[in-house]
C-alpha cells in the first residue's frame, strides 16, 4: 500500500496547516474538502483537508497517521473553501480557525455515530411537495419594481432594497426568490435576518409560499442533532432555502444562486467575540465570488450600504410607501420632560395616550433599552453604590429575582438588606429598568394586560416565540421591551409606541451611537400603525431640539444619512477610512498598554496611522484590564498589508497578555 500526505486544516490558534500521511492506493488518494481524523497534540480533532500531496518537510519519525477520512460526507465546495480561507486572511485568523467552528459540531467529533444518523434521517425525509401554495399578494408597483429587478438580476449584483418600515421587504424577498427558485430547479437561497426571534414569522410564511421547498434553519438555538440535519440539507443541495442569522453565512450550499440579508444595518450581523466577522460583508464577498445577487433590505441600512449605493456600488430599491392599504408612517411627536414631568417614569401625555389605546382595544408598545429593576442600588446617608467588584460597572438591581447582576461577568449577589458600609437599612433604586416600569404600569394600569419582553423575561428556550405570540394574538394591551421588540416585527394592532430613555445615547463617545440610536427610533416607530389604523409615536427626552429626533419626526432619513455621511467624511471616519483594532488584557492595565506601545512601534508604516494606546471606557472585566489600539489607513488595500506584516511580528512578540485583532470594528 503507498500513501499520500494530506494537508490539513485544524481548529488551533496555531497559524499553520498540518502534514499527515495517509495509506492509500494511487488514484484513490481523498479529495480536498474532505474531513479526516487525526492526532493532534494530546486529543482527537476533526480537520478539514486543503491539500493531497506526496511530499512533506515532515520528518519521517514525525509524521503522523491520519486516523480516519469521512468519506460518507461529500467534500466541501473548493468555493466554500475560498470563503473560509478569505475570512481568514481578511480577519488575520488561521485558517482552521474560521472553517472548523463552521462546521456543526456533530461532524467534527471522534465518532461517526451521529453523522450516519444524521445522514439516514435526510435520505428518509420526503421531498416537500404540497401542492398549494399560499396566494401571494398583489404586489404595488414599487414592490413588483423592486422583486423583478432582484429576480430578473444576472452576475454579481448588489442591491438596497430601501424601504420603509412596514413597505413589504419580506414579500419583495419572497416573490423575487419564487422567480429565482422558478428558473433553476437546483437553486439555493440564503436569508439572514439579524436576530433568532424574527425566524419564526418569516419561517411561517416561506413554508406557506414554497410547500413544494425544503427550508432548513440555521441559528443558535437548535440543538446539535437540529443543526446537524438542517446543515446537512444545505449541504448536500436539498433545501433550496436556508433561513439563519449571522453563523448561517458559513453554511455550506452548492448551489447558491441568491442572497438575502434582512435589516442588513443590525449591528448583531457583526460578531462580537472569536472571529469578529461581519456576516454582511462576508454575504457580500460571497456573492461576489459566485457572481450572484445580493439583497441587503433595511428602513434605516447602514452608513456603509447607503454610501456604496450613493457612489453606485449598489443599485438603489425603493419602497417609499406602507403596503398595507391606508396604512401609514405613525406621527411622531416629542413629550418635554422638563415640562411633563414623569411619573413612574411616564409623562402624562404618554399616560394619556396610553389609556386611549387600552379604551381602543388597541395595543401600545413601550420601548426602554435598559434591563433589570434599576441600573444601580444606592444609599443615600453614605453615599455607597452598588459597584461590581469585578468590572468598572454597576452592579444592576433585578427585584424579581432578588439579586444584584453585574451584565458584563454574571457576578450575582443578593440584594443586600442593608447598606454595607454604613448599615443604613434605607437602600434606593436609582434610574428606572423594563421590570421598574412594569412594576409601574402594573400600578397605574390595574386592568391592562401587560407584558414584559427582554433577555430577562425569555431566557427560558421557546418563551421569547410564546410571547410574541400573545402579543400577535392580540392578549396583550401593554408590551414593555427592549431592543428585542423593536426590529422587525409585525405587529398588526398596535398604534402607539412610547420612548422612554433615549438621550443618553445622544452624548455618548461612541461616533457611531447617533447611526445607532436613529436607526433604533425609525426602527421601534416603525412598530407602529402597520396594518393601516392611525397610529402615534411618543419620544419623552429632555433634549426635544436636538436635530436627531427632528430627523426620526420627519422620517428622513435620506437628509440625516446625508448629514451623518458629512460629518464622517470630515472627521475622516468609516465608511472613509478603514479601521482595525488591537485589544489587549491584562491583570494589570499597565501591562496591557506596555504590551501595545511595542506593538505601536513594532512596524512602522507610512500608508496607515497607528493611534496611541488608550485604556477601553469599560476598562476592567472580570478583574482583568483592557486596553485598545487604532489603526487606521484611508486604503483598505494598505491597511490589509500592514495587518499582515504586523500580526506575524504581534505573533512572535513575548507577552503574557491576551491579545486579539479586530477589522472593522464596530465598537471603539
Ligand atoms: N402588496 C401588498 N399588499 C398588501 N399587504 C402587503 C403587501 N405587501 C406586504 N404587505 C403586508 O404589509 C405588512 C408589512 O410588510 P413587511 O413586514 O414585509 O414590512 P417590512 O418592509 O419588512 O417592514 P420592517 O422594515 O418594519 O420590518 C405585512 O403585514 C405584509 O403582509
Ligand atoms: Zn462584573
Amino acid at each position: 500500500m503507498s500513501h499520500c500526505i494530506l494537508q490539513i486544516a485544524l481548529d488551533t490558534p496555531l497559524d499553520s496547516l498540518f502534514d499527515y500521511r495517509w495509506a492509500c492506493e494511487p488514484g484513490s488518494e481523498p479529495e480536498v474538502g474532505q474531513l479526516a481524523l487525526v492526532n493532534f497534540g494530546r486529543r482527537e480533532a476533526v480537520g478539514l483537508i486543503v491539500a493531497v500531496k506526496h511530499e512533506t518537510d515532515v520528518p519521517a519519525d514525525k509524521l503522523k497517521d491520519a486516523l480516519a477520512v469521512r468519506g460518507q460526507l461529500s467534500p466541501l465546495p473548493a468555493r466554500w473553501i475560498a470563503l473560509a480561507r478569505f475570512a481568514a486572511a481578511y480577519y488575520h485568523r488561521p485558517l482552521g480557525e474560521v472553517a472548523m467552528p463552521g462546521l456543526p459540531k456533530n461532524v467534527r467529533l471522534s465518532t461517526t455515530v451521529a453523522l450516519d444518523r444524521a445522514l439516514k434521517k435526510l435520505a428518509k425525509l420526503p421531498d416537500a411537495h404540497d401542492p398549494t401554495p399560499a396566494d401571494m399578494p398583489v404586489l404595488n408597483a414599487a414592490q413588483q419594481q423592486a422583486a423583478d429587478a432582484i429576480g430578473g438580476a444576472q452576475g454579481f449584483s448588489p442591491l438596497l432594497l430601501y424601504g420603509v418600515t412596514g413597505s413589504g421587504k419580506t414579500e419583495v424577498y419572497l416573490q423575487a426568490c419564487a422567480q429565482v427558485l422558478q428558473r433553476d430547479a437546483d437553486a439555493q437561497i440564503l436569508i439572514l435576518v439579524p436576530e433568532i426571534n424574527l425566524t419564526p414569522q418569516l419561517e411561517a410564511n416561506i413554508r406557506a409560499r414554497f410547500p413544494g421547498v425544503m427550508l432548513a434553519t440555521l441559528h443558535s438555538s437548535l440543538s446539535e442533532g437540529e443543526r446537524m440535519l438542517h446543515w446537512l440539507a444545505a449541504h448536500t443541495g436539498r433545501a433550496r432555502i436556508v433561513l439563519g442569522t449571522r453563523l448561517a453565512i458559513l453554511a455550506s450550499l452548492p448551489n447558491l444562486k441568491m442572497i438575502v440579508i434582512d435589516e442588513e444595518h443590525d449591528p448583531s450581523y457583526k460578531q462580537q467575540e472569536g472571529l469578529r466577522y461581519s456576516a454582511r460583508d462576508l454575504a457580500v464577498w460571497r456573492a461576489r465570488q459566485l457572481g450572484i445577487p445580493i439583497v441587503l433590505g433595511s428602513a434605516t441600512p447602514s452608513l456603509e450600504s447607503w454610501h456604496h449605493a450613493q457612489t453606485g456600488r449598489y443599485r438603489r430599491l425603493e419602497l417609499r410607501e406602507r403596503a398595507v392599504r391606508d396604512a401609514v408612517l405613525p406621527r411622531v411627536k416629542l413629550v418635554d420632560m422638563e415640562r411633563d414631568k414623569p411619573k413612574e417614569g411616564l409623562t402624562s401625555t404618554l399616560m394619556q395616550a396610553l389609556r386611549l389605546r387600552m379604551e381602543r382595544g388597541e395595543q401600545s408598545l413601550l420601548f426602554l433599552n435598559r434591563r433589570g429593576y434599576a441600573p444601580v442600588l444606592c444609599c443615600e446617608a453614605c453615599g455607597w453604590i452598588s459597584n461590581c467588584t469585578r468590572c468598572t460597572a454597576f452592579m444592576v438591581l433585578h427585584r424579581p429575582e432578588r439579586r444584584l447582576r453585574c451584565h458584563h461577568c454574571s457576578l450575582e449577589l443578593r440584594i443586600p438588606h442593608a447598606c454595607p458600609t454604613c448599615g443604613n437599612i434605607d437602600l434606593q433604586p436609582l434610574g428606572r429598568g423594563t421590570q421598574r416600569v412594569e412594576e409601574g404600569l402594573q400600578a397605574l394600569f390595574p386592568d391592562a394586560r401587560i407584558l414584559r419582553i427582554d433577555a430577562d423575561s425569555t431566557r427560558r428556550k421557546g418563551s421569547a416565540q410564546e410571547a410574541f405570540d400573545t402579543v400577535h394574538r392580540g392578549d396583550v394591551d401593554i408590551l414593555i421591551g427592549t431592543q428585542m421588540v423593536a426590529k422587525g416585527h409585525d405587529f398588526k394592532r398596535l398604534t402607539l409606541v412610547g420612548v422612554l430613555n433615549p438621550d443618553t445615547a445622544l452624548f455618548s463617545q461612541d461616533y457611531r451611537a447617533s447611526e445607532r440610536l436613529f436607526a433604533q427610533l425609525m426602527q421601534v416607530a416603525g412598530r407602529a400603525g402597520r396594518a393601516g389604523l392611525e397610529s402615534e409615536v411618543l419620544i419623552q427626552s429632555r433634549y426635544c431640539q436636538h436635530p436627531l429626533y427632528g430627523a426620526v419626526m420627519r422620517h428622513d432619513y435620506d437628509r440625516f444619512a446625508g448629514s451623518l455621511l458629512e460629518e464622517r467624511h470630515q472627521a475622516a471616519l468609516p465608511p472613509y477610512m478603514y479601521q482595525a483594532l488591537l485589544r489587549a488584557e491584562a491583570p494589570e492595565l499597565a501591562t496591557a498598554i506596555e504590551f501595545l506601545e511595542a506593538a505601536r512601534d513594532a512596524v512602522p508604516s507610512d500608508t496607515v496611522v497607528i493611534n496611541e494606546p488608550i485604556p477601553m471606557t469599560m476598562t476592567r472585566v472580570h478583574n482583568v484590564d483592557r486596553a485598545q489600539l487604532l489603526v487606521e489607513s484611508n486604503s483598505r488595500p494598505a491597511l490589509q498589508a500592514f495587518l499582515t506584516e504586523w500580526i506575524d511580528v504581534l505573533r512572535a512578540m513575548k507577552s503574557r497578555v491576551r491579545w486579539s485583532l479586530e477589522v472593522d470594528p464596530l465598537d471603539i
